[in-house]
């Protein structure tokens, strides 16, 4: 492109940023003034809300008052606030305030317009015109979508038609323009090429600037209630759907926040790893939660399995999992349902509810309160009923308890300040005598202590459910292929289990969903999206529940079956069909993402040759070295090889990863580095939640979702991976590489190397000791 033509624009630029560092000036003070005003009105709130009430003449007038000066202070924060964002965008466009241009020619004009598009819009001081344009507007749509010439693009009031002219890229780091060209290409590959070059650097970066056409599908549909997305790993499935959160937040900026969406990441060095994504763009984070962390709070006081653990579990001791599969599946959510709706009073599992070691309300008492009730409402009305019923007898049995001999010595035994305390509002003034202050005293005390009993109703512990659903397992139609010994035994375990205060995955989700069925709880009406990202991870069951859980949310699910550690594989299509039912979808959509980003074309090569219909990945060519494989036969020459790996690749690249196929090899290799004396060394485990950068050794699991800047995959021999989906692993582990892929086999390697994927190795059956 012409000289002349890059000065214009880099005049614009300086232009533009000039203008930012303005508006920044101007937002500063504004936030300084804004700051001063909230404490002010703070301070003046506190003073008021200070003075003792006695002292006030006219309650009612004070607190009025109160009011007023409190909402002026909600008032004065909310300002704060909004300038703060406001400031925060700014320094977010400083520098570089836009990536693109395009020119458009709009019906019936004669001239052609030029838009430039940033991370967020700006506009110039006397509010009149748009110096960029935020990448989320309508118009920006074409941007990604629209080769020159005629282009179509949706907005509020429709589908509109402009004539795109011109489209232009450019780098702008501080300021300075560094690199810019005209294409035809949605987002050209140059630009692409630089953003995948660089390294990682602990955090995924926003792709607002190099968004691909179908990541753009993804980011902009508004109309799917179940959108799946089944991309190849490395494809920006993570990265279009942290865009698509923003997105949303953009055009629904009155009805939706972040707090209504959810997404369940895969692990706790996920979480850290995407969470300055939002940010970037100026929004807020959404809330994470994984899935262990979902059931631990459902399951307060039991020790939940996790994924992790049942997968080092089932490594070691092996089996079948047809009991596992059955009670994941569709059907018993079903049979779940059936079971709650029809269950007869008499087996419904009441238990007592104890005060002081002594039966409060027997469940015989509560079973006959439930009788009571009329056989029309559904289980879940019932229970509220049931629940009012008691807490009424509950205050009944206050006062009764209130006269009682535990009461009086009670109140003798507290002390000045506890007495004080339970006086609460009154003081010794407001009895007319002894008789009514003593009545007052031991009603209070008596009803703080029976609150034990309150919570108790409120918390549904009149109800065994554990023991509900034993009952529930030992009526339930099994499947041909789960005999009858299998059955028992497995109940036999989930009582001993329950026991030790330990549950089995497997238990959780129809446990979870009977338990809510019976009370009608554990729905939240307030969630609008849900997203959940590695859904090859998620039984059947378990995404059946989370539609009933959060009824109102619209679910964005993604999902790579090729990359499934812990199941087998499967279609696209039949998944969505599948899901459709599943999360009774009216509006379905599938978005096969094929082009994989994060690795060198060496490394996604290799990676595609593993699987049976890996012709379907397309490589993006950002060439490097071939993928290594060191091929050792004995442990001791296997620990050599990865150490000098790790020195090797540390020279050049901020992280290194050592994948491992479970916990007790990634310890192995963390003591022998360790050993070695290799710095900057870390070993990650599940309950890791900040991701370092340096030499990181992990099982394969924790490294879902993530990216690193060499891989070495310790130990892909045959043996190894004897007992394990070796494809699923080895696919996994080859593709968290950006830039470089070492694999080490203590022994042959896995047949899963097939003789295709073998040819896009360099073998290296000696040296390392010289490396
Ligand atoms: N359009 C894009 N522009 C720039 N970088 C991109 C783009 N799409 C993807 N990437 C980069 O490719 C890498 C992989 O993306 P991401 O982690 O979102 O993929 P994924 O499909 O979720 O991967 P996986 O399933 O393997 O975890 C990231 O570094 C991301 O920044």
């Amino acid at each position: 492109m012409e000289d002349g033509e890059q000065r214009v624009e880099q005049q614009r630029v300086d232009r533009v940023d000039e203008e930012i560092a303005r508006q920044i000036t101007e937002t500063k003070e504004s936030v300084a003034a804004a700051h001063k005003e909230t404490r002010a009105v703070e301070k003046n709130y506190s003073e008021n809300a200070s003075i003792n009430r006695y002292e006030v003449d006219d309650i009612a007038e004070s607190r009025s008052e109160l009011e007023q000066q409190r909402r002026l202070v909600s008032q004065a924060a909310e300002n704060e606030t909004i300038l703060n964002h406001q400031l925060r965008t700014l320094k977010n466009l400083q520098g570089s305030p836009y990536f693109g241009r395009i020119d458009i020619l709009d019906p019936g004009k004669d001239e052609p317009e030029s838009l430039y598009i940033g991370t967020a819009s700006l506009m110039n001081s006397d509010k009149t015109d748009f110096l960029v344009y935020d990448w989320r507007a309508p118009i920006s749509g074409v941007y990604y979508n629209g080769t020159l010439g005629k282009v179509k693009y949706e907005t509020p009031a429709g589908t509109q038609t402009t004539n795109l002219v011109k489209k232009r890229q450019f780098t702008i780091k501080d300021g300075k323009i560094t690199n810019m060209f005209d294409t035809n290409e949605t987002v050209g590959d140059e630009l692409l090429q630089a953003a995948l070059g660089e390294q990682n650097d602990q955090y995924m970066h926003n792709i607002v600037a190099t968004i691909q056409q179908e990541q753009n599908d993804i980011i902009r549909d508004t109309r799917s209630d179940l959108l799946l997305v089944q991309g190849v790993a490395g494809s920006g499935k993570t990265s279009a759907i942290l865009q698509r959160i923003a997105y949303l937040l953009y055009h629904s900026r009155a009805e939706l926040n972040a707090d209504q969406i959810v997404l369940f990441s895969p692990n706790n060095l996920f979480s850290h790893y995407i969470s300055e994504v939002l940010p970037s763009l100026g929004e807020r984070n959404m809330r994470q939660v994984t899935l262990a962390g979902f059931l631990r709070r459902r399951f307060e006081g039991l020790q939940v399995e996790t994924l992790f653990d049942r997968y080092e579990e089932r490594q070691k001791n092996g089996g079948d999992h047809v009991v596992a599969d059955f009670l994941e599946g569709a059907p018993v959510m079903a049979a779940v349902f059936d079971y709650v709706h029809q269950l007869p009073v008499d087996q419904i599992q009441f238990a007592d509810l104890t005060f002081n070691s002594q039966d409060f309300f027997s469940a015989d008492h509560i079973r006959d309160l439930y009788r009571a009730l009329p056989k029309t409402m559904t289980a879940a009305d019932r229970l509220v009923h049931l629940k009012n019923k008691l807490i009424r007898e509950l205050q009944h049995r206050v006062r009764e308890e209130a006269k009682k001999d535990w009461v009086a010595k009670a109140l003798d035994d507290l002390d000045v300040q506890q007495l004080h305390r339970l006086y609460g509002k009154k003081t010794v003034d407001d009895f007319k005598d002894e008789d009514a202050q003593y009545a007052y005293l031991a009603r209070r005390l008596a009803k703080r202590r029976l609150r034990v009993v309150a919570d108790a109703i409120y918390n549904n512990y009149f109800i065994d459910f554990y023991n509900q659903y034993e009952r529930f397992l030992r009526q339930v139609d099994l499947p041909e292929n789960i005999s009858k010994r299998d059955w028992i035994n497995t109940i036999t375990d989930y009582q001993n289990e329950i026991e030790y205060h330990r549950l089995k995955l497997m238990h959780t989700v129809p446990l979870m969903y009977l338990r809510d069925l019976m009370t009608g709880s554990g729905q939240n009406q307030s969630f609008q999206y849900v997203f959940i990202d590695e859904m090859q991870d998620y039984p059947l069951a378990m995404l059946i529940y989370l539609r009933h859980a959060f009824p109102r949310a619209k679910f964005t699910v993604l999902g790579d079956s090729e990359q499934a550690l812990f199941k087998p594989l499967r279609l696209p299509q039949e998944m969505l069909k599948e899901l459709s039912t599943a999360l009774q979808a009216k509006h379905p959509n599938l978005i096969a993402l094929n082009r994989s980003y994060r690795s060198t074309k060496e490394i996604t090569d290799f990676a595609k040759a593993l699987l049976p219909d890996g012709d379907q990945v397309i490589s993006f060519t950002r060439h490097g070295e071939r993928p290594a494989l060191y091929v050792r036969y004995d442990q001791a020459a296997c620990d050599q090889c990865v150490t000098a790996m790790v020195a090797k690749h540390r020279q050049k690249f901020e992280t290194v990863a050592v994948l491992t196929k479970n916990r007790d090899q990634a310890e192995h290799i963390y003591r022998h580095l360790h050993q070695q004396g290799v710095n900057d060394l870390h070993l990650l485990s599940a309950r890791d939640s900040v991701l370092p950068t340096g030499i990181l050794v992990l099982p394969i699991y924790l490294a879902k979702g993530l990216e690193f800047d060499a891989v070495i995959a310790y130990d892909i021999s045959q043996e190894n991976m004897a007992n394990v989906d070796a494809v699923g692993m080895i696919y996994t582990m080859a593709t968290r590489a950006m830039h470089q892929l070492t694999l080490v086999s203590n022994g042959p390697v896995a047949k899963a190397i097939t003789p295709k994927a073998g040819d896009q190795v360099v073998i290296e059956h000696e040296l390392t000791d010289k490396q």
